[in-house]
């Protein structure tokens, strides 16, 4: 077990990575301050960690448990009011802990119930998902999708405490670790070149799941993540980097249909056309292109746009992007691998030019 901290003022956090953290009190319990709490999971992690979760809360005050529909459909407000309604139907005061225990949509959700329950109490995250190890439970982005747009309602919210318990990562589907591995894959490309060659000569270990080599994944993304957050907690500036790939990939996610592409995947595809861009705009060269296509077929990610998907439907979805300022896009580009910035400066043909190179219709 090893432990990194979130610095924020008094909003930091640790982030506690190792083995056997679920069901073990000494983890939880110093970052839950009142009686009660309320663990929110999904019906697909709860046969799997909720009983094993609740065996470290045996001795404690009042425990209730919400379980949830699974899938990102269900990152509504719809969802969260049935959040709402359990935590007032058993009476939870301003004094409660949420505990989210799942993927990245259960703790987005019960991230922003907790910022907006009784205006604001405790959360813990517990990431069950690589993708939510490495990115999502980090940072304190919280919130639901809408219909015209990815996570258009949310709050910045910081939780407690992240416990990332590396045991839970061996019964997640082949599909979602290689959509964690997109956010991992992210890392090395907007802030960490080193990491980005580790990632090329041990891609195989993490796509086999070598406990050592996840571990170390997640520790360095947590490490990169908490640094940028550190800097710009809510994105005036730098963490816009971390939505690299994003503009496009939230496009596929709402144009196609919340669900049906993972997150992971549509920025996976998303990165590809940034990188693209990134090429015809002269930041780097084919040879750089051709490596980070590499890595991503070697994690088993989708590089092209999904079919009948067009350049119209692109810019329509991107339009609402959450980083537009003023009616002007803004797009994360490279400037060389591993370092990122952001661009409001893209013309519209290169822009078209790189969505076709990709697949767009
Ligand atoms: N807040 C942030 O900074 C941030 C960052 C990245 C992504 N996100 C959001 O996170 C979401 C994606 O997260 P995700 O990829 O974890 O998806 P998810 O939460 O839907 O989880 C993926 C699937 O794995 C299942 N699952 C979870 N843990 C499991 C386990 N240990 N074993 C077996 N199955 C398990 C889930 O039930 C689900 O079916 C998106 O909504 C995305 O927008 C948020
Ligand atoms: O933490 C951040 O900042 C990120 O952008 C991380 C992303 O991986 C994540 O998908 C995030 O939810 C996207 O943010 P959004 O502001 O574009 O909704
Ligand atoms: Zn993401």
């Amino acid at each position: 077990m090893h432990c990194l901290n979130v610095e924020l003022g008094e909003r930091s956090y640790p982030i506690v990575i190792g083995s056997q953290l679920l069901g073990d009190p000494q983890y939880l319990l110093p970052y839950i301050r009142g009686k009660q709490v309320c663990v929110v999971t999904n019906e697909t992690v709860a046969p799997l960690y909720l009983e094993r979760l609740l065996g470290g809360l045996a001795d404690f005050g009042q425990v209730d448990t919400l379980v949830l529909p699974d899938g990102e459909a269900f990152k509504t407000l719809d969802t969260l009011e049935r959040i709402f309604d359990c935590l007032l139907e058993k009476r939870h005061n301003r004094s409660t802990t949420l505990i989210a225990l799942g993927g990245g949509v259960i703790g987005d959700m019960t991230g922003f119930a907790a910022a907006c329950y009784q205006r604001g109490v405790d959360f813990v995250q517990i990431p069950t998902t690589l993708l939510a190890q490495v990115d999502s439970s980090v940072g304190g982005k919280t919130g639901v999708n809408h219909s015209l747009g990815k996570n258009m309602i949310g709050a910045f919210y910081q939780p407690r405490v992240v416990l990332a318990d590396m045991d839970t990562l061996t019964t997640l589907p082949d599909r979602e670790l290689s959509a964690g591995i997109a956010e991992v894959i992210k890392y090395g490309l907007i802030c960490d070149a080193p990491f980005f060659s580790w990632l090329e000569e041990h891609m195989p270990k993490l796509m086999a799941r070598d406990s050592q080599a996840l571990a170390y994944a997640v520790d360095r993304c947590c490490r990169d993540k908490a640094a940028v957050v550190a800097e710009d907690e809510r994105e005036s500036a730098r963490r816009a980097i971390l939505n690299f790939g994003h503009t496009f990939g939230h496009a596929i996610e709402a144009v196609q249909g919340y669900g049906n592409w993972l997150h992971g995947e549509a920025v996976a595809a998303g990165m590809v056309m940034a990188t693209e861009l990134s090429r015809i705009r002269g930041a780097i060269d084919g040879e750089v292109v051709a490596r980070i296509r590499a890595l991503l077929a070697a994690a088993q990610l989708p590089q092209e746009s999904p079919r009948g998907m067009t350049v119209g439907d692109y810019l329509e979805a991107m339009a609402v992007d959450k980083k537009v300022l003023d009616g002007r896009l803004r797009l994360v580009l490279l400037r060389s691998l591993g370092d990122a910035q952001i661009c409001d400066d893209t013309p519209l043909e290169q822009l078209k030019e790189a969505l076709k190179i990709c697949g767009a219709e």
